[in-house]
């Protein structure tokens, strides 16, 4: 089983699927990336919210493996906005992953700021860390399609992806559409939809019967056949190798079609929506 690489808009390559690590406690989270390592994964996505960067760290170090093995994005909280602190702040996530530079950063919501700026201000401070080599590709995360217009028209500079919530309840095709015709790709946060009840939709069992699969390995197919970026969650060793056991089957054409036909729109989010969500860290 090897997991496809997909070419960026900046002509660098990411693993199409890789191991998210929102809500792994600090404590665990060496424990569990070591474990996603030896599973076979290689792509891991933190962020600065998530507390447990230095996990992550901890964890790469111990794996002996070579920096070009390994993907690794963080992101930007959503207290760093004003450029220096973006900077700095950027500096200080490096420190803690125990690395030189990240393959992948990202504004992780695209909220009004609390200093005298906006989002594009912070989007060219990304645009100058990637140019002094901190990180070899930016993009964006819960980006609607008016916020990628504004920075793309202010900037010229297209996020290389938009990290945006999608799962087979909540296709965000709005979203996803606009990011895609701006030549971005999308990546796929909450795939499982945080392992609630879609995974026990009867179409999704359906399928995942025909194939001898599970829900979840359908749930996260789907999304790598529709060509995005997916990196489940889980603590759990079994279930850092269901999720990765996705490589040996595919869906037809037909199935991913009715997979898609799950979505329920707006009330089929399990997260923030990005028009109104205001959480900046005290
Ligand atoms: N940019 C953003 O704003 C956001 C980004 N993300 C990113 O996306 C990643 C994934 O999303 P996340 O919200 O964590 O949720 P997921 O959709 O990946 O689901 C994770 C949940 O599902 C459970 N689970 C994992 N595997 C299975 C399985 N095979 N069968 C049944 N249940 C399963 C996990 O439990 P257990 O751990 O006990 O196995 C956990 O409760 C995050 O970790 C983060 O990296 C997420 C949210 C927002
Ligand atoms: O996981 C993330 O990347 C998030 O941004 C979420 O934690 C988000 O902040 C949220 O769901 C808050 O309830």
């Amino acid at each position: 089983m090897s997991v496809p690489t997909i070419t960026l808009n900046d002509q660098t390559t990411i693993p199409q699927f890789g191991v998210g690590v929102w809500q792994v406690p600090a404590d665990v989270t060496e424990r569990v990336v070591s474990e996603a390592l030896e599973v076979g994964y290689r792509h891991i996505d933190t962020a600065q919210m998530y507390g447990n960067e230095a996990g992550v760290g901890a964890a790469i170090k111990a794996s002996g493996l070579a920096r070009d093995e390994l993907y690794v994005t963080t992101k930007l909280n959503n207290n760093n906005h004003e450029p220096a602190r973006a900077k700095a702040s950027l500096a200080e996530s490096l420190d803690r992953l125990g690395l030189d530079k990240v393959d992948l950063f990202l504004i992780h919501w695209p909220l009004p700021t609390q200093y005298d700026g906006d989002y594009t201000a912070t989007w060219q401070a990304l645009v100058e860390l990637q140019e002094e080599g901190l990180a070899t590709s930016i993009g964006v995360s819960n980006f609607q399609p008016e916020h990628l217009d504004t920075i793309v028209s202010r900037t010229g500079v297209v996020p290389a992806v938009n990290q945006i919530e999608v799962h087979p309840y909540f296709g965000n095709e709005a979203a996803r559409a606009a990011t895609l015709t701006h030549g971005a790709f999308v990546e796929s946060w909450s795939p499982l939809g945080q392992g609630g009840g879609e995974l026990e939709d009867p179409a999704l069992v359906k399928i995942a019967a025909d194939h001898g699969k599970t829900p979840a390995q359908v749930a996260l197919r789907w999304q790598l056949e529709r060509g995005d970026i997916v990196f489940p969650k889980s603590v759990r060793r079994e279930r850092l190798e269901e999720n990765f056991a996705v490589f040996d089957f595919t869906l037809t054409p037909e199935e991913v079609d009715a997979i898609s036909a799950l979505d329920k729109g707006e009330t089929g989010r399990t997260g923030p929506n990005p028009d109104t969500f205001d959480y900046i860290p005290g």
